[in-house]
């Protein structure tokens, strides 16, 4: 079998198996399952990268994971899964069966809380968000406030990539838009990089190599050609099916999270590409963690820093202290988001009420029936 043991040479280290996962997989270890990290999901299928050699194995997850109907969980990319290849075997190109999930310690959840059972889980196990952001147009640092609050909230941590860095003119000019970026983003490391020229790449390599990262982005902001160039050659990977059929076909590919070359595991897959807004209370707290620390020194702790008295919110404001475009831009992301926490209350309430109505309906119908056969 495979060695649990945390050595470099552990073949799952490069996709950031560590210490921590290998003690919540201990359970699971001398029954004939080895762990995976799920590398991507498609309709049901389960691709995994395993420690046994071949490399990505495709599973299904084991019905009793699926049946629960808690969205939750099922598995997605990044998760660390409980791989049984002896049993499950099946046509179809199937290796075995998923037998369970490693707890997550993080993830990104479309839709409400992880506590809701509607959540939609985009990825797991995530260390970094990076979201990516393109100099070639006026940098839109609304935009970059809302990505980093998804994050902030997905419990990854934020990393704002200014791509496209050669198109910004000169060092200078380079400086200040940085200079913008951190303004919207308190204490975020904000990087420019150009995937053109190749600068700022390795200081970027450098930070993504702790972890497990996401590219999050407007389309056209460079995330592909960033992961290209990160990765040194086309994410696509080639490989050769099992010759079953003795035709020696070979298929294309693609995986949603690839091992970095220096280091750490990098997820770019297209369901969290251009991710809206979600209930991300806490990530905009801390995004606008400046704002929030003057709201504490208002006189009124219900203030809405309009025109009350005593409101130091709008006395930074009028110091220089705090720029007007930003309490506008929390105001409105606030807002967004009060508005799809209702949305989606409001899709619960109308939820339970269809499936209450169904069960009267049918409930009449049994009664009906039993009156009729009585009959
Ligand atoms: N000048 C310059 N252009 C770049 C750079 N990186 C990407 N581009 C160009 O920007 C365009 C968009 O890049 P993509 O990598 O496809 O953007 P994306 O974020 O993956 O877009 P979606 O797939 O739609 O999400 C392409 O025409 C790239 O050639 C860069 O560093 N410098
Ligand atoms: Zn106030």
């Amino acid at each position: 079998m495979f060695d649990l043991d945390l050595s470099a040479a552990h073949p799952l280290t490069a996709y950031g198996w560590d210490d921590g996962f290998a003690e919540s997989f201990t359970p699971f270890a001398g029954q004939g399952f080895m762990p995976g990290r799920v590398v991507r999901v498609d309709r049901g299928r389960v691709d995994a990268v395993v420690p046994d050699g071949a490399g990505v194995r495709t599973v299904l997850a084991d019905t009793a994971l699926v049946a629960t109907g808690d969205p939750m969980r099922v598995p997605c990319t990044g998760d660390w899964a409980v791989i049984d290849l002896e049993n499950g075997r099946g046509g179809d190109h199937v290796d075995g069966v998923l037998r369970a999930l490693l707890p997550r310690r993080t993830s990104f959840v479309r839709s409400t809380s992880s506590k809701r059972s509607e959540g939609q889980i985009l990825a797991a196990n995530v260390d970094h968000a990076v979201i990516a952001v393109s100099l070639a147009d006026a940098l839109d640092l609304g935009r970059i406030e809302r990505f980093v609050s998804l994050a902030w909230e997905s419990g990854g941590r934020p990393l704002v990539v200014l791509t496209k860095a050669d198109l910004a003119g000169d060092g200078h000019s380079l400086a200040h838009l940085v200079a913008d970026a951190e303004s919207a983003a308190p204490g975020v490391q904000v990087l420019a990089v150009s995937s053109e020229t190749g600068e700022g790449l390795d200081v970027l390599a450098a930070v993504l190599a702790g972890g497990t990262s996401v590219l999050l982005g407007q389309s056209g902001a460079g995330k592909s050609t960033l992961a290209n160039a990160l990765v040194g050659t086309s994410v696509q990977t080639v490989q050769a099916t099992r010759d079953r059929d003795g035709k020696g076909r070979h298929t294309t590919t693609t995986r949603d999270l690839l091992a970095l070359p220096g280091g750490g595991v990098l997820i770019d897959t297209p369901g969290l590409r251009g991710v809206g807004m979600w209930d991300a209370e806490g990530g905009l707290s801390r995004t606008f963690s400046d704002v929030e620390a003057l709201a504490e020194e208002c006189r009124f702790h219900d203030c809405a820093h309009l025109s009350e008295p005593g409101c130091a919110v709008q006395r930074a404001v009028e110091n220089g202290e705090l720029a007007v475009r930003r309490l506008e831009s929390y105001r409105k992301l606030l807002r967004e988001n009060q508005r799809i926490v209702a949305k989606t209350d409001a899709r619960l309430r109308a939820e339970i009420r269809r499936d209450w109505k169904q069960k009267q309906a049918l409930g009449r119908h049994m009664m009906e029936r039993k009156r009729g056969d009585g009959r």
